[in-house]
């Protein structure tokens, strides 16, 4: 029996998640939660012919509550999405200061504060549920995740997770493209590490279980890198002021939402790529930080899952010379990142 809720149920990621969560047979109850919309979400997913039961609710008598009573898993698209120009937080490789509005906490902290929010139902109600954090920016809203928990005393750094997934999925789509077969596509692994936000993604393509052709340019490996890394520019220019990407985060969610089911089920072997804490597991945590050179408390990588959550934390491996300047370009950024998500709590009461 596996509970599954979705917190923002009803926005552009939300809706479709919540889709490909109830098509998925292992999710036996689906609860929805947001704040507007869900009764009407819930009714319309509840005519599927899957096992799971599923129930909306908005915030009025405890919404929030009854949604995460009985949580296993909880996954969190609840946010607002960039438009054109804005960039996920502060990016200084697009260098365009009129255009740049941060989406996040000193200008605008209003995603932060719904995870903040968010995270309190659920460390309230379902503290021993798997959180899997879509909002963004990522390498912020994670750690004010971690920050709420421990405040409340239950802060598992194996339960917590940074979807960094719709990454990987780009850096497939975009390799088989290469490769000239879209059909190698849904086999082909890439770890992306580092974080979810421009320069902080970085994407170990010399690790690619499909090689890229062999004299592979190195400006065309360049390319290939800074379309993975500002894939969500693509998307948000395209949209033309109507969000960021929805369907293809949806798709990425639900795949790594089902990965941690899976190995909860005790299922063994899996591994993929999210942004953790580094303290979710002691030995391969610190092996890390060895690894990037730095004190960070949070970084993507490929993770083992298990029942418990992260079992361990995989190395980076061997890098090109390229790759460990990506790498090293991320961190300041990384540090700076995570360090606003902590400020965010700070000292405040809850
Ligand atoms: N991690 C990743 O790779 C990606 C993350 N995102 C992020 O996901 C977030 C959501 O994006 P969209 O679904 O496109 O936005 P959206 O605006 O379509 O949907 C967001 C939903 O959150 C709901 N919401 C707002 N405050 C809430 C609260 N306090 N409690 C519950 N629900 C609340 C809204 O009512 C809305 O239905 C954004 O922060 C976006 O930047 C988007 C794409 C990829
Ligand atoms: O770029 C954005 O605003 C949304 C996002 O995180 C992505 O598409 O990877």
């Amino acid at each position: 029996m596996v509970k599954a809720v979705v917190l923002g149920a009803a926005g552009g990621i939300g809706q479709p998640l919540a889709l490909l969560l109830k098509a998925n047979p292992a999710v036996t109850e689906l609860g929805l939660f947001d704040i507007v919309n869900t009764p009407g979400v819930a009714a319309d997913l509840s005519h599927i012919s899957t096992p799971s039961k599923v129930e909306g609710y908005l915030p009025p008598n405890d919404g929030l509550k009854s949604a995460l009573k009985g949580a296993d898993i909880v996954v969190i698209p609840a946010g607002v999405p960039r438009k054109p120009g804005v960039c996920i937080p502060q990016n200084p490789i697009r260098p365009q200061p009129n255009q740049l509005i941060s989406l996040f906490l000193i200008d605008d902290p209003i995603n932060a504060g719904i995870v903040r929010d968010l995270a309190n139902g659920i460390a309230e109600t379902a503290p021993k549920a798997f959180v899997l954090v879509i909002s963004n920016p990522v390498n912020s809203t994670v750690p004010i995740v971690a920050e709420v928990f421990k405040k409340h005393g239950v802060f598992d750094p194996k339960r917590l997770f940074g979807v960094t997934t719709l990454d990987v999925v780009r850096a497939s789509t975009f390799v088989a493209e290469i490769l000239g077969d879209l059909s190698l596509a849904p086999k082909i692994t890439v770890p992306v590490v580092g974080g979810h936000s421009g320069v902080t993604i970085v994407p170990l393509l010399s690790q690619s279980s499909s090689p890229l052709p062999s004299g592979f340019a190195q400006d065309s490996l360049e390319k290939l890198t800074n379309r993975i890394q500002f894939g969500g520019d693509e998307v948000v220019k395209a949209k033309d002021g109507a969000g960021s990407a929805t369907l293809s985060m949806a798709y990425a969610g639900a795949e790594f939402a089902a990965k941690v089911i899976r190995a909860v089920g005790g299922e063994k072997g899996i591994v993929a790529p999210s942004f953790v804490n580094l303290a979710a597991d002691k030995v391969s945590g610190e092996a890390l930080k060895k690894e990037i050179g730095k004190e960070l408390e949070y970084f993507s990588a490929p993770i083992e899952l298990g029942p418990e959550g992260v079992v361990s934390i995989r190395p980076l491996g061997n890098l090109t010379d390229y790759e460990k300047t990506l790498v090293n370009a991320a961190l300041p950024d990384l540090e700076s990142n995570i360090e606003k998500g902590v400020a965010f709590i700070g000292n405040a009461k809850l």
